[in-house]
């Protein structure tokens, strides 16, 4: 049960000075002050007792909000936001910006910071809110500063997501580590004050032992020990990113940031099931059980995971004290299982079968032919790029049961999927089968 504690909204100036009704001219400064005694106020929510006497009642804050923000809308009070989205040509990028387009009614500038920029980028130009490309890398930070100078939000998802060895650890670490301290100090030294990090599940696990986390939160005992430069990388960016909490930027408030721990994201643009679907059209319609079903593997369909990071973005502001430095597990109603059986429901009803209620080959060949691979790539090296999918590392991670079960990111900012799994399986399928259209 969260904690709640009454306030009498007779405390507030506005509420005291003017009527119910006039609330509504001044329902920032109201709001205002509401949010601070949120911030004031122990656990996770705030009952508003409202005012006039004999016409009390009450409501949370997020309701109050909703009250007022039609007359908001209106008024000249409006606030009118810009948002940095870096890495916005990326597969969960690109959901991020749509999403923050269909969904942040607030939104008057979006810019779109990345290496590469996409064509689908000019589509989104003809709307009401200014979509601004930035072709930038993360890694310059003079770059970075002038995509951050007068943006309100930046949602920080640019990375480098690389398990298959084709870039070196020292790349992966500037950009992961050296471009996400480059936009907190962006943020600081323009007075941009909230900061949303796309982290990983990879930060906590599974570790270099091989254990199990079974359904598990934010608060799991787990030995976070990794090995691998990129889950090195990604824990090393949440923890400048959380320290980075409360640090004052120009103007001289605080920073306000926060990070998202997605599990497995699936979706459509996602590059690693295109690859499975073209393995199996290859192999004849089959694909080859490898990992035993019994594994479980954490996975959230992308939508969501962009719309968390819409609400965060929104909420940090009204519930700084609370969600300010915390880290979330993004999660939704996809089922648990194993990572082969999982990417089976969207590649079974495009004509793909898993061969196996087991799998085929021992677990001590395929660690044989993962270390095999790592040699190769290795020995080719100064030769040509080999990064075959099956490599120690992603045996490991596909071998190990990391799953999440958490509430944190509902009690704390309201989040519930805005995808069903019955939504989120038909997008999916219906992006497979598209892509079969287009390969015909
Ligand atoms: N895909 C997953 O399953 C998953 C799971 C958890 C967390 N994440 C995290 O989500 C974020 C996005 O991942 P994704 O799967 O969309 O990867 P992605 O590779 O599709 O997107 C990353 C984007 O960042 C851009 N980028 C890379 N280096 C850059 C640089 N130096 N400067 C500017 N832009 C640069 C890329 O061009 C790309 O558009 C990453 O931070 C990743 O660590 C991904
Ligand atoms: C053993 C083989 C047959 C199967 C290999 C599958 C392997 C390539 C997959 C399995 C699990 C996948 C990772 C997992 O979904 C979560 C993440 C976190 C994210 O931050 C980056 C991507 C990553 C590491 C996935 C990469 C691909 C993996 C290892």
């Amino acid at each position: 049960m969260p904690v709640q504690r009454r306030v009498a909204t007779r405390g507030c100036p506005v509420a005291r000075e003017w009527g119910l009704e006039r609330w509504r001219l001044g329902c920032s400064l109201f709001l205002e002050w509401a949010r601070r005694e949120e911030e004031q106020a122990e656990g996770d929510g705030v009952l508003l007792a409202c005012w006039p006497r004999g016409r009390e009642k009450t409501a949370s804050l997020g309701t109050l909000r909703r009250w007022l923000q039609p007359g908001m809308a209106d008024s000249a009070q409006a606030q009118k936001l810009v948002y940095l989205v870096t890495g916005g040509c990326g597969f969960l990028g690109e959901h991020v910006v749509r999403m923050l387009l269909q969904q942040e009614p607030r939104l008057c500038e979006l810019r779109i910071f990345d290496l590469h920029l996409d064509p689908w980028l000019e589509e989104l130009k003809t709307g009401p809110v200014q979509v601004t490309a930035i072709q930038g890398d993360v890694t310059q930070a003079h770059e970075v500063a002038a995509a951050v100078a007068g943006a309100h939000v930046v949602i920080h998802t640019a990375g480098l997501v690389d398990v298959f060895g084709r870039a070196s650890p020292e790349t992966i670490h500037e950009v992961n580590v050296q471009g996400t301290q480059n936009v907190i100090e962006a943020c600081v030294q323009s007075g941009t004050r909230f900061l949303v990090y796309t982290s990983s599940m990879e930060v906590v696990g599974p570790n270099v032992k091989g254990q199990p986390f079974y359904r598990g939160n934010e608060n799991t005992p787990y030995e976070a020990a990794h090995r691998h430069p990129y889950p090195c990388s990604k824990a090393l960016a949440e923890r400048l990113v959380l320290e980075a909490n409360g640090r004052k930027v120009r103007g001289g408030l605080p920073l306000v940031t926060c990070a998202l721990r997605p599990t497995g994201i699936y979706g459509e643009g996602h590059q690693i099931m295109r690859d499975f679907y073209h393995q199996g059209l290859r192999l004849g319609g089959r694909l080859f059980r490898a990992i035993p079903a019994s594994v479980e593997h954490g996975r959230v369909y992308v939508g969501n995971v962009a719309w968390m990071h819409v609400l965060v973005a929104r909420e940090l502001e009204h519930r700084a004290a609370l969600m300010g430095g915390q880290v979330y597990f993004c999660y939704d109603n996809s089922p648990y299982k194993s990572y082969e059986d999982f990417n089976m429901e969207f590649l079974g009803p495009c004509g793909l079968r898993l061969v196996g209620a087991r799998p085929l080959l021992p677990y001590w060949l395929l660690v044989l032919l993962a270390a095999l691979n790592a040699l190769l790539q290795w020995l080719l090296r100064p030769l040509l790029l080999y990064a075959p999918l099956l490599n120690p590392y992603t045996l490991a991670v596909a071998n190990t049961t990391f799953t999440v079960s958490t509430d944190k990111a509902q009690r704390h900012f309201g989040y519930e999927p805005l995808f069903s799994w019955e939504e989120s399986r038909t997008r999916t399928i219906r992006w497979v089968q598209a892509m079969e259209g287009s390969a015909q």
